[in-house]
């Protein structure tokens, strides 16, 4: 890195192991601090013959599996290798990609030959985000969750405004608090957050988005129209995840009822 001035685009591949929203979280910078440097996106390549292996490989303790949370976290999932494996077996590997990720972009590659146009200038963490993304929560497919400790996503929607200062609790109270339970008192994990909202007295359509416990709310340039019902959809990727109580905390985030809320926090009971 001895180049003097300004680079084009930096890209930074990490370990096989590595955290990529470790990573990320460095350079997400808040575009007010007026950063020279930008997040594009998170790409994450699997492996067509192992891939399936190391995306479902318990690890001892409840541990993350990190292969899994390096799909969970990418914008651009490339299934590279497949000429090495049957249309079955590639199959499969789609199909958990899909239950763990289910928002990021499937390339599939052989010698991870790719168009530039596609893993470069993503957008994926800017406002400008926001207009795919609409079409993306339109077409996402419905998960069926499994009963272990996998990391998956969670969409749902809910129609109306709500004021920033309950998005923000709701949000906080997943990524930051961390004290929100499913039905089994398992906390929810979340590590990826994406969501398209309605924020009361704003004109524009607002974009969330959260890695681990950085996230940030901005508008994109596209207006709500006038005479249309507003609503809010979201996306998050994690473990523990329920998609109905989260959906009942929205609501109530909406609809500003406190009860919902009590529900399923547990003061006393922190969270790991
Ligand atoms: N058959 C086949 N072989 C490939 C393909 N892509 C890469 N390889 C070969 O696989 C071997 C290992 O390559 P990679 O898995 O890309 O190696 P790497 O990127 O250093 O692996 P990491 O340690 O995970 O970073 C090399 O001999 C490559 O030529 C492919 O699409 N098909």
């Amino acid at each position: 890195m001895q180049k003097k001035g300004k680079f084009d685009y930096i890209l930074l591949e990490t370990t096989g192991l590595a955290d990529p929203g470790a990573v990320a979280s460095m350079f997400w910078t808040d575009a007010e601090l007026g950063s020279d440097i930008y997040l594009d996106g998170i790409i994450t390549i699997v492996d067509s013959k192992y891939g399936l292996k190391h995306l479902t490989e318990e690890k001892p303790d409840g541990l993350i599996n990190e292969a899994s949370r390096q799909v969970a976290l990418a914008d651009i999932i490339i299934i590279n290798k497949t000429d090495l494996v049957s249309e079955e077996d590639l199959n499969k590997l789609r199909t958990r990609i899909r239950s763990v990720n289910g928002l990021g972009k499937i390339l599939e590659t052989q010698r991870s030959r790719v168009a530039l146009s596609n893993v470069l200038d993503l957008h994926a963490f800017d406002s400008l985000s926001g207009i795919s993304l609409q079409e993306k929560l339109q077409h996402l497919p419905t998960i069926h969750p499994h009963l272990d400790q996998s990391i998956i996503t969670v969409t749902f929607e809910v129609p109306g405004n709500a004021k920033e200062e309950n998005l923000n609790v709701f949000i906080q109270n997943l990524l930051w608090e961390k004290d929100v339970r499913n039905k089994d008192g398992d906390c929810m994990e979340v590590i990826r957050l994406k969501g398209l909202v309605s924020i009361k007295d704003k004109p524009q359509q607002m974009i969330v988005q959260g890695v681990y416990e950085l996230y940030d709310v901005e508008e994109t340039p596209v207006s709500w129209k006038e005479d249309a019902e507003r609503t809010n959809r979201l996306v998050l990727i994690g473990r523990n995840l329920d998609k109905d109580i989260l959906q009942q905390l929205f609501i109530a985030t909406v609809t500003e009822t406190e009860k919902q809320w009590t529900t399923y926090f547990k003061e006393d009971q922190v969270c790991p």
